[in-house]
């Protein structure tokens, strides 16, 4: 069994981005620049944003963060993405989600300029994406592929599970992994909680992608031997030795799952951190596209 290790995989992306944004600045160019906009201060975003922040500044990249206090009005917010579409140093605007519930999401959704939505939310972007035109591939499934890539693991000719079916992760990477081209080429299985018998599909993949969101979800009978397994899944389970009370896990039961796995990625260290040097990805191409018109 070998791990799929997020950490490894991302500083391969991060070291090459590093190394295009020197060579931009050596030529006097515009360095990409990430706006994230955090409301609120739920943790496990705070979390999030503050590590898409620090992973800009580690490869040379500027970021603003802004922040607003979850009484901030939906027109407020709605004001601030206008400000940052105008605004020529903004390469790649964020807002992280949820939001409060009176901030409707699918509204400043569609207020985030196309080309500047490197989340890759945007129905033109998703639209894009499902065309295989250019486009802007949300941080989770475009995170999974660079991890496949990093690894060197074959799609082609592949059955892969998918389970769960949403629009951030289950959707997008079923589609992508369809396609045909290098990363993709699978026979692709999209499963969810209306699906008959799930344990013996899953025990048809050669990959497993389980993103549903539960802990244990996926057990040792529902693999393969030698499958890959990714684990998308980040629940926040209560553990009374952490610090902050609680661990992170993923939807794999991990312990004994593991053993079968010819590869599987651990939860925290496996596709988290890739989502994050995903959306720096996203974030260099938006500066790049523009400089190139
Ligand atoms: N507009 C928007 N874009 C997003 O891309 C977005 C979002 N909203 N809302 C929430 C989800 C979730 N997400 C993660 C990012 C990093 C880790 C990550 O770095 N995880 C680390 C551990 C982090 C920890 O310790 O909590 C790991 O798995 O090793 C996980 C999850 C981005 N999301």
């Amino acid at each position: 069994m070998k791990l799929l290790e997020g950490k490894v995989a991302s500083a391969a992306i991060k070291e090459n981005l590093k190394n295009k944004i020197a060579a931009l600045q050596s030529a006097n160019k515009k360095v990409p620049h990430l706006a994230a906009i955090l409301v609120g201060n739920d943790p496990a975003s705070e979390t999030y944003v503050n590590s898409k922040v620090k992973n800009c500044h580690e490869i040379g990249m500027l970021s603003t963060l802004v922040r607003y206090e979850s009484t901030i009005t939906e027109a407020e917010l709605l004001n601030k993405i206008d400000e940052l579409n105008e605004d020529e140093n903004i390469d790649g605007i964020l807002v992280q989600v949820p939001l409060p519930p009176h901030i409707s999401e699918k509204k400043v959704t569609l207020r985030i300029r196309p080309e500047k939505d490197v989340d890759g939310f945007h129905p033109v972007n998703v639209g894009n994406m499902v065309l295989d035109y250019p486009s802007f591939i949300s941080a989770t499934p475009y995170g999974i592929l660079l991890m496949l890539q990093h690894y060197g693991i074959e799609t082609s000719g592949k059955n892969v599970v998918v389970i769960g079916r949403s629009h951030t992760v289950g959707t997008p990477i079923s589609i992508l992994l369809s396609r045909n081209n290098a990363t993709g080429n699978a026979t692709v299985t999209l499963c969810h909680s209306r699906t008959k018998d799930l344990p013996s599909v899953c025990r048809q993949a050669d990959i497993i992608i389980a993103a549903i969101g539960k802990p244990k979800f996926v057990t040792a009978d529902m693999v393969k031997e030698n499958a890959v397994v990714i684990d998308v899944g980040i629940n926040r389970v209560k553990d009374a030795s952490k610090k902050s009370g609680f661990a992170l896990k993923g939807d794999v039961d991990f312990e004994n799952v593991a053993p079968k796995c010819s590869y599987i990625s651990p939860v925290p260290g496996g596709v988290g951190l890739m989502t994050i040097a995903a959306l720096l990805m996203n974030t260099f191409k938006a500066a790049t596209l523009k400089v190139e018109g």
